[in-house]
């Protein structure tokens, strides 16, 4: 059975975006969330790896298809780093929701926002008034900050509880929140995923995309593809994982396709590369 035939997506357009990314495929972008999509979800941010796989799958079809990126929350480095992203020729990586950019070695990233300095000068307070409780744990990435409620006893709870003290604090220094699986960042303002990949996807002057991820952070992905499409862009959408935390769900609703988590995404990378090679 063909990739058409095996992988099926459940609407028309995703239906048309996989028609013409195999037509054309030197015309098509390959853009990936991280965590979540590539790599397995764990308690720790600073032990996410790569799912096994990812590398070959993202290899198969850097030399097939007109770009593979990675479209990312965390610091473009950093996801080079835990992803083995290096090993991909000419693979770029949009970090920071895509205020920064990663591609061929370089890095590229713009100033610090002050408000970010000042925000973790008084968060430790902030989540101390607010009552945050044992396990609530900062990220600390630099131009933003993290607060993570994986590691506490009742994870949802505690989201629920921090969301509106840390929002206020980031109001207050310029800097909006970023909602995501069990995780609330404080970043700056002005750029978002749907931002960062329609600009990709003009400079590459690309004619389909296919786009993965799993998260809320995702949504102005989906949104930039959905608002391509009408516009005549082909498209994607896949959603990695059915279940889960909330956002999960959310995603699903708006995907064309749903695989099981990092390792549904490679076994869909690896067939749409055979496939695209084989033609
Ligand atoms: O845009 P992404 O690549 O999906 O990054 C979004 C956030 O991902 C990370 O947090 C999430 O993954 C962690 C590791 O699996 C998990 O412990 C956490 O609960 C998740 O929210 C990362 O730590 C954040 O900085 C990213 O913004």
């Amino acid at each position: 059975m063909g990739f058409e035939e095996t992988w099926t997506p459940a609407t028309e357009a995703g239906r048309d975006g996989v028609r013409a990314i195999l037509a054309a495929p030197g015309d098509a972008v390959i853009a990936l969330d991280f965590d979540g999509t590539l790599a397995p979800i764990v308690a720790d941010p600073s032990a996410a790896r790569a799912h096994p796989g990812v590398l070959d799958a993202l290899r198969g079809l850097a030399s097939a298809v007109g770009a593979v990126a990675v479209v990312t929350g965390r610091p473009a480095g950093l996801a080079v780093e835990y992803g083995g992203l290096a090993g991909v020729p000419g693979v770029v990586v949009l970090g920071h929701y895509g205020a920064e950019r990663w591609e061929g070695g370089e890095l590229s990233a713009p100033q610090v926002h002050p408000g970010v300095a000042r925000a973790r000068a008084a968060l430790p307070d902030v989540l101390a008034a607010a009552g945050a409780p044992e396990g609530t744990w900062v990220e600390d990435k630099g131009r933003s900050l993290a607060v993570h409620t994986r590691r506490t006893a009742a994870p949802e709870r505690a989201l629920e509880l921090l969301r509106a003290p840390v929002g206020e604090l980031a109001a207050a220094h310029g800097l909006v929140v970023e909602p995501g699986r069990l995780v609330l960042e404080l970043r700056p303002p002005g750029v978002d995923k749907g931002a960062a990949l329609t600009g990709f996807l003009r400079e590459r002057g690309a004619r389909s995309v296919l786009y993965a991820g799993d998260d809320l952070g995702d949504l102005a992905a989906f949104a930039a593809v959905e608002e391509l499409r009408a516009q005549g862009l082909a498209g994607v959408l896949v959603c990695a994982g059915a279940v889960g935390d909330a956002p999960v769900r959310e995603l699903a609703d708006r995907a064309d396709v749903v695989v099981d988590g990092p390792e549904g995404v490679v076994e869909l990378l690896s067939a749409l590369g055979e496939a695209v090679r084989a033609r």
